[in-house]
């Protein structure tokens, strides 16, 4: 067996699904054998390479994952909490190393992926790109040197086609900054305030998100003190940036026992 693992991408006509096609394509270190859409799609059954416009590529879009993973060392996915969660027993099953960028799950979905990762390699990031990896450090850093008298809130924008709200990344940063700060997650979290909310409670962590036009992934961490605010920022201007990332997990994947993975993990961070 050649030692370039086959990597299949999950949900191949997305607006990551593209991305990833076109990056594991151009990658030295790995082979694009499968391509997945939902059933009904109008890419099923097409050459992947002219249904995205370019030239024939001799592999064809499939419906069925199981087909697509037969061979395959690794898939991505950016698609759905539901497909994500169905596909981590499949890859599972073929001891695929499963890279998840999916992001609105459920604590029940992530239960059903660690129970998958008892028998494969999971890494999942809600980004995985390297500088919002490391900002979750820095914010974690900020958070523990700043007291109380700072109060923090995650700001994030996105494109008008993003279905969940607060983003994956905007929860990976406040998830660091209650760390940080010694704060239970789910209790300090408050996300949307409409109408008379009364004042800011202390202890809390806000969430507030904008949604429009073509924005790839903007967030914003900011701490609000009296007569100061630091604000720690991050601006995604490419969707290549996500893509590459999630090759680097695949590749690290290769080599590594069972078990839920973060992308901190990958980057040593
Ligand atoms: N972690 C990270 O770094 C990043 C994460 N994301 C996350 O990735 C996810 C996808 O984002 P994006 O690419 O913008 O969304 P898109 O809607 O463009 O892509 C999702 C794709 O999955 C397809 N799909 C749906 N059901 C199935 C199925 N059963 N089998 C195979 N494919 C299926 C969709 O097809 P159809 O449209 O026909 O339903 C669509 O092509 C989101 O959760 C987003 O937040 C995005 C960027 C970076
Ligand atoms: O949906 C997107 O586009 C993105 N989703 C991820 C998130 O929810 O944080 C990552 C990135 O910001 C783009």
């Amino acid at each position: 067996m050649s030692n370039i693992p086959g990597i299949v991408v999950m949900g191949a006509s997305g607006r990551m699904g593209q991305m990833l096609v076109r990056e594991v394509t151009a990658h030295p270190k790995m082979k694009l054998v499968g391509a997945v859409e939902r059933a009904g799609h109008d890419w099923i059954g097409q050459d992947l390479g002219a249904a995205m416009g370019s030239q024939p590529t001799g592999l064809y879009v499939t419906d069925d994952p199981l087909e697509a993973m037969a061979g395959a060392q690794g898939v991505i996915d950016f698609t759905t909490p539901q497909v994500t969660v169905d596909l981590s027993v499949i890859a599972a099953q073929a001891r695929a190393v499963h890279v998840i960028g999916t992001t609105g799950m459920t604590d029940t979905d992530i239960e059903k992926l660690d129970a998958a990762a008892r028998h494969a390699v999971i890494v999942r990031a809600g980004n995985m790109s390297l500088g919002v990896n490391l900002l979750t450090q820095l914010t974690k850093q900020v958070a523990a040197a700043l007291d109380e008298e700072f109060d923090i809130e995650v700001v994030e924008a996105h494109h008008r086609h993003k279905v969940d709200a607060p983003s994956g990344t905007a929860l990976m940063l406040g998830e660091a900054a209650a760390e940080g700060r010694g704060l239970d997650f789910k209790e300090s979290y408050v996300a949307a305030r409409d109408g008379i909310t009364g004042a800011r409670a202390p202890g809390s962590i806000g969430y507030s998100a904008i949604r429009g036009g073509d924005i790839i992934g903007e967030h914003d961490v900011i701490f609000a003190g009296a007569g100061e605010r630091i604000v720690l920022r991050h601006i995604a201007s490419d969707r290549a940036l996500f893509a590459r990332g999630a090759l680097k997990a695949a590749l690290w994947g290769q080599d590594k026992m069972p078990g839920h993975y973060s992308m901190l993990d990958v980057l040593g961070l």
